[in-house]
């Protein structure tokens, strides 16, 4: 097999769960979902050149933040490729970081799907699509969404994906906080709420998808996508973060049709009707002293590309 000695540059989105129910605890500590996905353009790209041996470099306003070391999500992507294909994993590893780290909008596993595309097409490994997204799902239960971007329905733990039509683009807004929340604790958190108010796992009813919400992205109506928005976790990012409550008020003061935590948080995203309100509602935000930055973003946006 030949391997092109460039750099191969691949660019992955966030997202955003605009649907996100969640189930009681599993035994295996994981929770079953309906979580409908939505890619949306705020992007990262990782790079991969061939280097003696393995190397992670981060570049960005909050690289500092992004691990460097072997937990890093698109390094363990890259050495579960070579292992798979009984090779070195002798790639450096670049990642311009744009979206929140520990946002709750699937940084980690974009750069781990734009690991394993960029390095599989460096190494002319060509591993089947379907073989790709099981070893995204090894990763971690965002990442293979995070390969194939758009919208989509996952079950399981968010990992067996559904695509789903959208009728159009949708207009958002997301509030980017100080610091970061941790996604099992914010799980655990969820447990806690639900048992303090006497919803044990067996009170628990079996997630299922809105057949509203779907029915919403499919015809691409922003107004009924916001009455239908809703995330099981957003009470457990509140308990955890408190001042998340001023910054959804703040939103929805800045005229959004609708805003909800994204995923585990803290991330706030809001829903708005156009580009011109999705400015307006970005530095009404900002002003408001409600989050760190506010950043407007249009989704679907497509999933690891190579660029
Ligand atoms: C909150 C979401 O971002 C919504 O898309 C995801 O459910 C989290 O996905 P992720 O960050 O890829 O999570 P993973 O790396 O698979 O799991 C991290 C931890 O989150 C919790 N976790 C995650 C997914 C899930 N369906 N149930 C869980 O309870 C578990 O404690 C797990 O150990
Ligand atoms: N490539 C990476 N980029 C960012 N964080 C990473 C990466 N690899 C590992 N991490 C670790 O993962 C933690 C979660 O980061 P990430 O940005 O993926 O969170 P998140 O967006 O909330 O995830 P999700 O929405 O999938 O639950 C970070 O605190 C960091 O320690």
């Amino acid at each position: 097999m030949t391997e092109p000695a460039a750099t191969v540059t691949v660019r992955v989105p966030a997202k955003v769960n605009v649907q996100l129910a969640v189930g009681g605890p599993r035994p295996d500590g994981f929770h079953d979902l309906a979580n409908v996905f939505l890619a949306v353009g705020l992007y990262d790209s990782v790079s991969a050149t061939p280097a003696p041996a393995p190397r992670l470099t981060v570049s960005g306003p909050d690289a500092a933040l992004v691990p460097l070391d072997e937990s890093n999500l698109a390094v363990r992507a890259a050495r579960l490729l070579a292992d798979r294909h009984g090779r070195e994993p002798d790639v450096h590893l670049h990642i311009a970081k744009d979206i929140p780290v520990a946002g709750g909008m699937a940084g980690g596993s974009a750069d781990a799907a734009g690991a394993l595309l960029a390095c599989d097409r460096l190494w002319g490994t060509r591993t089947p699509h379907e073989e790709l997204l099981a070893l995204c799902a090894e990763l971690g239960s965002d990442v293979p969404f995070s390969l194939t971007g758009g919208a989509a329905l996952g079950r399981g733990r968010g990992e067996l994906l559904t695509p789903l039509e959208t009728g159009g683009e949708f207009h958002w807004v997301f509030a980017v906080a100080d610091g970061g929340l941790s996604t099992p604790d914010v799980y655990r958190e969820c447990d806690r709420l639900r048992q303090a108010e006497g919803r044990g796992a067996d009170a628990v009813p079996e997630p299922e998808p809105d057949p509203a919400l779907l029915t919403a992205l499919r015809a691409g109506d922003a107004a009924a996508l916001a009455a239908s928005l809703r995330n099981d976790l957003q009470p457990a990012a509140v308990s955890l973060r408190p001042s998340l409550a001023e910054t959804l008020d703040a939103g929805l003061a800045a005229g959004a049709l609708a805003g909800l935590v994204s995923g585990s948080g803290p991330t706030c995203a809001f829903l708005v009707q156009d580009a011109a309100s999705a400015a307006r509602a970005a530095q009404a935000l900002l002003a408001s002293g409600t989050c760190r930055t506010a950043r407007p973003a249009v989704g679907p946006a497509a999933g690891a590309t190579l660029v």
